[in-house]
């Protein structure tokens, strides 16, 4: 038998204490008595540091796919809006540009001439992406432009800036922003929702006409909701997430921030159907020929037109109405939206204008190495500039991972318990409605907030973040309007402010379509803000 000797490189720091130090790690504390083993576990280790050290070396791939065509999409103009200016009355703006189609070549495709905004957190090479935060500095740089951003550009769009996120995105409330917190262009003072709060701010405020969020427990429904905007969390894995930064892979997912469903549909299927990269997409995910044309499936063909939805049978989950924090009058509003929904007319779509910190191991997907190497190793300094929120997301899943490892596990089976359970109502139903929040836009921090906030803001996305774990579409709507409850006053006046209320209509697996089309049914029935 042949021996092949392992060549060390020089440097190599893998000595028996590691290997001694490792083994006490992974076990209870155990000692290695054969001192032989301790040799040979060395050499190995030390020949597994050198293999990964000369891949750390090697310049990383980027797929052709991913990367900028600057000559046809040359990025123009990248300002950064001052806080609370004339052109930033919300803080919405993370920093606004010009990218676009430079030829003009495209007439015809889904988004001519409509203008965009992404959240950022969304990839596009040249441009910063803030996170929300400045404990990333110097601040990150893709070099990549994201699946969606391809796909908004080729299909016309006009991408003028991005917007602001929360901090790292971990946050439902709309004051942990290190561009200024972000305030409800219906409501001044009052939370504008999170995490994908400039885009609902800037779509709301007529800056643009459709807005692309993320959403990993609520973070797309919550500020359209607060903002009076239509929102979808897709189907998981239908929007590919490739070029995007990640909370955690199970439970990310990117879509559409818009006025109406008309627009909503547009942009759904401008960016569905698999990437090829992003392995979220998992066997069932449409390839891009095969993604329903959302945006001519809202009115149903072969139904009476009178009642397009008649027959179509909507569910109701009891139990999002008896949440401890739920104001009464908001489930008022719910039940006409579920009655008057089944007898509307019939007619044209509506056109109203305009983690955790570290990487996920073991998915076929395209890795922001580089944002990884600015974020780690976590200084004292980074530490310090993180906010509350995701200074107790890195606590409870190093604590966790530590402490509590089976409880992952446990969490991943249980959520497959509540998917299956849903099977059976779902499947006698068109879809399923839920009441989609607990709370009117409550009035915003000012200034220094502290780990208390972290509490009130979680009750938000109660019935939000269920369906980010079970992949469930989700769709949130507009359904009417709302003076504050008098606790939350700051004047008397208060009582006159009409605050936005939404409910949340949740589909079958894949099954967007009926979503907007019952969107779209009830939007047209109902003015809210004629009320
Ligand atoms: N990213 C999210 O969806 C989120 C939602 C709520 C609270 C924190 C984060």
């Amino acid at each position: 038998m042949s021996v092949v000797s392992l060549a060390i490189r020089e440097g190599n720091p893998v000595t028996e204490d590691t290997v001694r130090l490792y083994a006490k790690k992974i076990t209870t504390g155990m000692e290695l008595k054969n001192d032989q083993d301790v040799r040979d576990l060395a050499s190995v280790l030390a020949a597994f540091h050198d293999s990964v050290q000369s891949i750390l070396e090697m310049e990383d791939y980027v797929p052709s796919a991913l990367r900028p065509d600057f000559e046809c999409f040359p990025r123009k103009n990248i300002t950064f809006p001052e806080k609370k200016s004339q052109e930033n009355p919300f803080n919405g703006w993370a920093c606004k540009f010009t990218l676009k189609d430079k030829e003009r070549t495209l007439q015809t495709g889904l988004l001519v001439g409509k203008t965009v905004v992404l959240k950022d957190n969304v990839c596009i090479a040249g441009v910063p992406c803030g996170l929300g935060t400045d404990a990333i500095s110097p601040p990150w740089v893709p070099n990549i432009d994201a699946t969606v951003v391809k796909r908004i550009l080729e299909a016309g769009g006009i991408i003028v800036g991005k917007a602001s996120t929360e901090s790292m995105c971990q946050s439902g409330s709309s004051f942990t922003s290190n561009t200024g917190p972000v305030d409800n262009p219906y409501a001044p003072g009052r939370t504008s929702g999170g995490s994908s709060s400039g885009c609902a701010v800037l779509v709301a405020d007529g800056s643009c006409d459709m807005a692309i969020g993320a959403d990993q427990g609520g973070s797309i429904r919550m500020p359209c909701a607060f903002c009076g905007l239509v929102g979808i969390k897709p189907m998981f894995g239908l929007v590919p997430y490739t070029g995007i930064s990640s909370n955690e892979w199970q439970h990310d997912y990117a879509g559409p921030m818009c006025k109406s469903v008309y627009d909503t549909a547009l942009l759904l299927q401008a960016i569905s159907g698999a990437d090829g990269l992003d392995d979220r997409a998992g066997p069932h995910c449409p390839l891009r020929d095969q993604v329903p044309k959302y945006s001519e499936l809202l009115v149903l063909q072969g139904t009476d037109p009178e009642k397009p939805l008649k027959g179509k049978k909507v569910g109701i989950l009891k139990e999002a109405f008896s949440m401890p924090a739920l104001d009464p009058r908001m489930a008022e509003k719910c039940s006409p939206a579920h009655h008057r929904a089944n007898y509307l007319d019939g007619g044209q779509p509506l056109h109203r204008g305009r983690t955790r910190l570290g990487q996920d191991a073991g998915h076929r997907q395209y890795y922001n190495n580089d944002l990884h190497d600015l974020t780690f190793p976590l200084t004292q300094e980074r530490w310090e500039k993180l906010s509350p929120f995701t200074i107790n997301s890195q606590l409870n899943a190093l604590y966790g991972w530590e402490r509590l490892s089976r409880g992952y596990g446990k969490a991943m089976n249980k959520a497959m318990e509540i998917r299956h359970a849903m099977m059976p109502p779902l499947k006698t139903m068109t879809v399923s409605y839920f009441l989609l929040l607990l709370l009117l836009p409550i009035r915003t921090r000012s200034g220094r907030y502290n780990y208390s906030e972290i509490q009130k803001s979680v009750g938000q996305g109660l019935n939000c973040s269920p369906f980010n774990s079970t992949g469930h579409p989700a769709l949130s709507l507009l359904i009417g309007t709302l003076a504050p409850a008098p606790e939350d006053w700051v004047t008397e006046t208060d009582a006159e402010l009409k605050l936005p209320v939404a409910m949340q209509l949740v589909g079958k697996w894949w099954d967007e379509t009926v979503l907007l089309q019952l969107a779209s049914a009830w939007e047209k029935a109902y003015d809210w803000r004629g009320r």
